[in-house]
């Protein structure tokens, strides 16, 4: 068993208040036994491409150094939500992963921007200001191997199936959807990823705060490997937390064993 805790935060404009906030919640969720914790997509900063810059940090700037202190501190894996990195002049939206002693044992650049351009309801262009990652994540944990994407990257269906033919028994999305794509996609990309691949999926999402450019939709969920929804919240800052058995997953694998069954000499053409 492994108990996993989304921090669904409820993010300011204020960075440093971010970081206090998240420990504190952080530390909440280890208190009530979580061995993994998952921060949000832009989790110390408003999310929109008008705040990248001034907010980007190196890599081993003092948003990480604050992520390894907590995972420390709280003694557990933390899947560190991003923050807008800068290298040689170029941005990244990058999530930094930390084992329970606050090293860093992996990193995810977004691979999949969101551009979209929804008339009338939503137009996001990520990629007037950020560079794409080009590496797919897989974390080796004392619980497992766990795949890490951001956000967009989950409507990519090859990324997770990459990840459970690796060996990994999560999915883990720190995410940040919007009122017009959440209620329709956010939970049933999860399932479908769940189900696709029989692994745990889970997306967490900042809190909504009306009062900033970009409302998220919340909804912070964990998903089991027959796509049967664990835990959920609303749009408020909580703590969702659900404990995954690894013998579901292996049971759901044994029992409709669709991974011995793809037909790969039939989709060899699928990139063309
Ligand atoms: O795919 C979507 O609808 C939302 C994606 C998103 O908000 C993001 O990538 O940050």
């Amino acid at each position: 068993m492994v108990k996993l805790a989304l921090v669904q935060l409820l993010v300011s404009s204020n960075k440093q208040q971010n970081l206090k906030r998240a420990a504190t919640l952080i530390k909440e969720a280890a208190n009530k036994g979580a061995n993994i914790v998952v921060l949000p997509e832009c989790f110390n900063s408003p999310y929109g491409i008008q705040y990248f810059e001034e907010y980007a940090e190196e890599l081993h700037g003092e948003t990480a150094r604050a992520l390894s202190a907590m995972a420390k501190e709280s003694n557990v894996y933390l899947i560190g939500g991003s923050f807008p990195e800068i290298q040689f002049g170029k941005y990244y939206n990058t999530c930094t992963i930390w084992n329970r002693v606050g090293e860093l044992i992996g990193t995810h650049r977004k691979v999949h921007l969101f551009d979209i351009d929804i008339p009338g309801k939503i137009t996001f262009q990520e990629s007037k200001v950020l560079s794409p990652g080009n590496e797919l994540t897989l974390v080796d944990t004392e619980h497992g191997t766990i795949g890490v994407g951001i956000c967009y990257d989950i409507r990519f269906p090859e990324m997770a199936m990459i990840a459970a033919r690796k060996g990994a028994f999560a999915m883990i999305y720190p995410g940040a959807f919007n009122t017009t794509t959440g209620p329709l996609h956010w939970e049933l990309l999860q399932r479908a990823r769940a189900v696709d691949n029989q692994m745990f999926v889970a997306a967490c999402s900042p809190a909504r705060d009306t009062s900033a450019t970009y409302h998220a939709w919340g909804h912070s969920t964990v998903v089991d490997p027959m796509g049967k929804v664990l835990a959920t919240t609303e749009e408020s800052e909580a703590i969702v937390e659900a404990e995954l058995d690894i013998e579901e997953m292996k049971n759901a694998r044994t029992s409709i064993p669709v991974s011995f069954q793809r037909r790969f000499d039939l989709y060899k053409n699928v990139a063309e």
